[in-house]
């Protein structure tokens, strides 16, 4: 059936939102007292914009209440420029002024979603110190953010709330030779996996934790002196999924997620701001060769020294710890 038959009552537009997406930006912070002294900070961003009279855009091409995407981009561009250095340097702030923003802006915008990726560039250290403006991408490694922001009522009054607010990180790519057992595992007539005391253990980790959301409005919390240390959360992450990896004699890599989640829920206080942290772990499987061929033994675990790194498939280990008195069993 053509589009021009169909009856427009079988359909209702169900959800929505527009906005740009890979709006990419570098900002320099220079300090006041020492300009050749300065930080930077490479974002990817996207905003997403909806509300209930944004409808008509779709079925009727009514664009008059359409805040064109190439608006969302300069809006972007001008929190990047006109931003303070801390707020703009953490993704999680420049994040929660743009969606502060969008919502208070526009009447009929009800609900805003902003994403940051923020690229790693790293100071320079040299024999005599860090660089004051040398910098290196030392890794795919990225920071991400992600934001909700909705109308509300707060004590009687228009506000901005924040229903979703989330940190995370991304392609940091890992790799241990040793410490890694996975045995004792469901065996049936499917199975042919051997049973291992110790094997390569590589992932690529995204994670994502939710920080407890603020009860006002999201200006009073954006100028709140008890805001959460975001940067330090990030590096307390990082820190804790390093060394877990690292050290852990590792059962699975469920059992290696669930000790990173809970070491860092457990790093009071730096953490308390968490409610859950979660990962994404990609099992990224290396094989031993078998060279047979050469009269070589390579192919158990203490003879194994060269493996053919897997392109696929990969294991995929997900799951969110979050802290107990919250209540409910387990999401499936
Ligand atoms: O740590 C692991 N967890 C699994 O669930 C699994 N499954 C598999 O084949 N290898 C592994 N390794």
């Amino acid at each position: 059936m053509t589009s021009s038959s169909s009856s427009s009552s079988a359909f209702a537009l169900d959800s929505f939102s527009y906005g740009k997406s890979l709006v990419r930006l570098l900002r320099v912070v220079r300090d006041p007292s020492n300009p050749k002294k300065q930080d930077v900070i490479e974002y990817t961003v996207q905003s997403l914009l909806t509300g209930p009279t944004l409808d008509t855009s779709y079925t009727e091409g009514d664009n008059t209440l359409v805040v064109p995407t190439d608006t969302q981009k300069n809006t972007i561009h001008y929190f990047a420029k006109t931003l303070d250095g801390p707020s703009v340097l953490c993704p999680e702030k420049f994040a929660l002024e743009l969606g502060n923003h969008f919502v208070k802006r526009y009447d009929h915008v009800t609900k805003c979603t902003i994403d940051v990726i923020a690229q790693k560039w790293s100071r320079i250290e040299l024999d005599d110190g860090p660089h004051p403006h040398a910098f290196v991408r030392d890794g795919d490694e990225k920071r991400t953010v992600f934001v909700q922001t909705e109308k509300a009522r707060v004590n009687g009054q228009d506000a901005v709330v924040c229903t979703q607010l989330k940190g995370g990180m991304k392609d940091l790519l890992v790799l241990k030779s040793s410490g890694s057992a996975f045995h004792s595992f469901w065996r049936d007539e499917f199975t042919t996996l051997k049973a291992v005391n110790d094997r390569i253990f590589s992932t690529s980790v995204e994670c994502q934790y939710n920080f407890a959301l603020p009860t006002g409005s999201l200006s009073e919390y954006l100028s709140s002196p008890t805001l959460p240390d975001f940067n330090a959360i990030s590096s307390c992450v990082r820190k804790h999924t390093l060394r877990v990896f690292a050290t852990h004699e590792s059962a699975s890599v469920q059992a290696t997620l669930y000790l990173m989640c809970t070491e860092i829920l457990g790093d009071a206080p730096t953490t308390d701001a968490l409610v859950d942290v979660g990962y994404a772990l990609p099992n990224k499987h290396y094989v031993p060769i078998n060279l047979d061929w050469a009269k070589l033994d390579n192919l158990t675990e203490t003879t194994a020294e060269v493996f053919h790194p897997q392109a696929d498939p990969s294991g995929l280990i997900k799951a969110v710890v979050k802290r107990t008195g919250d209540g409910g069993a387990p999401k499936l």
